[in-house]
C-alpha cells in the first residue's frame, strides 16, 4: 500500500517506478500469480494479514534527526483500521525508541474507537544495498528481529523460516537493541569509508598511492576489502542521513558523537575534491569550460540521485560559469526531473562518448561497468585538454597517460590537493 497513486498505478500495470537490478520481473511474476497486489486503501492492506510492515521514509528534519511523521502518520492509520491481532513490523530506519511510539500511536487510535484489539510492536531493519536488493533480501547475512513479544517473534521466525534453513540467520533482540543496530550498521560502513577518504587525502600530502595503502590494508582479515574505496564520498538516501540522525540521538540524551561528526565532515569535503581538484587544475578560472562528467547515480546499479556527490559537483561547476555533458546509464531521467531538463550550461548526453564532445575534461563520478574500459586513445582525440579527474579511482593512471592524458585520481600520490 503506497499513497502514491502514480506509484501503485505503474507497479499494478507491472511498470517498476525505479531501476532494480532483476525486480521487475519478479513483480511481474509474483503479480501474475496473485501473489503480490498493490492499493492505495489502507484498509485493504491493513485487513490484509496479521504481518504489517510499516517501510516509509523516515528522512532528515530540519535539525538532522529522522522525521517520524510518516511512520506515525501509518501508525495512526493502523489504530484506526485494525480489525485483529496483528504484529505491527517496521522496517523503517527509526531512532532508539520508535517502537514504543508506534505503540502508543496505535492504542491511542483503538481507545478513540474505544475498542480493545491486541496487537505487537517489532523491529525489523533492513539492511539490503541498492543495486544489490534481491540478493541482500534473499540471502541476507543476518536477520535482525526485536520484540518484547515472544509471540511476535515466533510469527516472524515463521515468516523468515525459509530464508533460515542452512543456519541460523535471526537475530532475535530487544527493540531498542534491533533499532540501534540498524545505525550502528550504516554508521560503522559510513566510517570506514571517510577513513579511507581520510587515508587517500593523507596520500596525497606525503605522495603515496591510497590504492596500494588499500590492498596493503585490506588483506588482513580484521579490516577486510569491503568498504575501503576512497573516492568522491558517500551519498545514497541512507548513509547521509543516518550518520547524522545517529548524531542526532545521541546529543538528544546528552553524548556528544564526535567520530560520527569527523565521518560526515570528512565526506561532505570530500564530495567537493573533484571540482577542487577540477579548479586547481584551470587556475581557477571554469568560465566557458565544459566538464564531461560520467555517472549521475550515488552508485552503480541504481538510478537514485539522492545525496549523490554529481550534484555537488554539477552545481559547484555550474556555479563556476563551466558547462557540464553528463552521461549515466539509467539515471539520466532522474537527473532531468531534479534539474527540470537540459539547459545551456547543463546538457544530458545520450553516450558516454557523446558527453565528451567539445569537453574540455573528464570527470568520473560513478563506477558503472561500461565507464571501466574506455578507448583512452578516442577520449585523447575528443578531449580539448586531455584531462581525466578519476573520482573513483577506476583507472590506471599509466594506462591513462600511455594515451597522452593526464591523470587525477583520489590520493594518487601526485594530486592537485598534494605536494
Ligand atoms: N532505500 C534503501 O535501500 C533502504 C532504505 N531503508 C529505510 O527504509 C525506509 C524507506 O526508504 P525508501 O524506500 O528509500 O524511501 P522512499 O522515500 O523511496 O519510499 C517511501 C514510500 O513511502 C510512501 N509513503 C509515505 N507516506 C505513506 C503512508 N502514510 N502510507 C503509505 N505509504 C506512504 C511514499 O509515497 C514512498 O513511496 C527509510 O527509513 C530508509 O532509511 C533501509 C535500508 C535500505
Ligand atoms: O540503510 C540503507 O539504506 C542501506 O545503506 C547502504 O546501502 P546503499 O546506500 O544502498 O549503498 P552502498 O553500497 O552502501 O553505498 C553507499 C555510498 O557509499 C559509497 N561507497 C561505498 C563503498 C566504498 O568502499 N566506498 C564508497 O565511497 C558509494 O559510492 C555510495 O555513494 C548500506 O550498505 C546498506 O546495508 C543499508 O541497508
Amino acid at each position: 500500500m503506497d499513497i502514491d497513486a502514480e506509484k501503485v498505478a505503474r507497479l499494478k500495470k507491472g511498470d517498476v517506478p525505479i531501476y532494480e537490478p532483476g525486480l521487475s520481473p519478479i513483480v511481474t511474476k509474483n503479480f501474475a500469480a496473485a501473489q503480490l497486489d498493490f492499493t492505495t486503501d489502507p484498509v485493504a492492506a491493513i485487513l490484509h494479514g496479521e504481518l504489517i510492515f510499516i517501510a516509509v521514509g523516515t528522512p532528515p528534519g530540519e535539525d538532522g534527526s529522522a522525521d517520524l511523521s510518516y511512520v506515525l502518520e501509518v501508525a495512526g492509520t493502523i489504530g484506526r483500521h485494525l480489525g485483529d491481532y496483528a504484529v505491527v513490523v517496521n522496517k523503517s530506519t527509526v531512532p532508539v525508541g520508535t517502537a514504543g511510539l508506534v505503540r502508543a500511536k496505535i492504542k491511542e487510535q483503538l481507545d478513540l474507537r474505544g475498542v480493545e484489539i491486541a496487537f505487537d510492536v517489532a523491529s525489523n531493519p533492513e539492511f539490503l544495498k541498492e543495486g544489490n536488493a534481491i540478493e541482500d533480501c534473499m540471502r541476507p547475512d543476518r536477520i535482525v528481529v526485536g520484540s518484547s513479544s515472544s509471540r511476535a517473534i515466533e510469527i516472524l521466525r515463521k515468516l523468515y523460516a525459509p530464508f533460515n534453513r542452512n543456519h541460523e540467520r535471526l537475530v532475535v533482540m530487544d527493540e531498542c537493541s534491533a533499532e540501534l543496530t540498524k545505525y550502528a550498521a550504516n554508521a560503522m560502513l559510513a566510517t570506514k569509508i571517510s577513513f579511507m577518504n581520510e587515508i587517500a587525502n593523507i596520500a596525497e600530502k606525503v605522495g603515496a598511492d591510497v590504492e596500494l595503502v588499500r590492498q596493503g590494508i585490506g588483506s588482513d582479515p580484521r579490516i577486510g576489502f569491503q568498504f575501503i574505496y576512497p573516492g568522491a564520498g558517500y551519498g545514497g538516501s541512507c548513509f547521509p542521513k543516518d550518520v547524522k540522525a545517529l548524531g542526532r540521538l545521541a546529543k538528544s540524551k546528552g553524548y556528544n558523537a564526535r567520530l560520527l561528526s569527523s565521518v560526515e565532515e570528512v565526506n561532505e569535503d570530500q564530495k567537493r575534491k573533484l571540482f577542487s581538484y577540477i579548479e586547481k587544475h584551470f587556475s581557477g578560472d571554469l568560465n566557458g569550460k565544459t566538464i564531461a562528467v560520467w555517472g549521475l547515480a550515488f552508485k552503480p546499479d541504481t538510478d537514485d540521485m539522492r545525496e549523490a556527490s554529481s550534484r555537488s559537483l554539477i552545481d559547484s561547476l555550474i556555479a563556476a560559469g563551466a558547462k557540464v555533458r553528463a552521461f549515466d546509464p539509467e539515471a539520466i531521467p532522474e537527473a532531468k526531473r531534479i534539474y527540470r531538463g537540459s539547459s545551456e550550461q547543463l546538457h544530458f548526453a545520450d553516450n558516454a562518448y557523446e558527453a565528451l564532445q567539445n569537453a574540455d575534461a573528464l570527470a568520473i563520478v560513478t563506477e558503472w561497468k561500461i565507464f571501466r574500459s574506455p578507448n583512452f586513445k578516442q577520449l585523447a582525440d575528443l578531449l580539448k585538454h586531455r584531462v581525466v579527474f578519476d573520482g573513483r579511482n577506476i583507472y590506471d593512471p599509466k594506462e591513462v597517460e600511455a594515451a597522452g592524458i593526464a591523470y587525477f585520481g583520489v590520493g594518487r600520490g601526485r594530486s592537485l590537493d598534494g605536494n
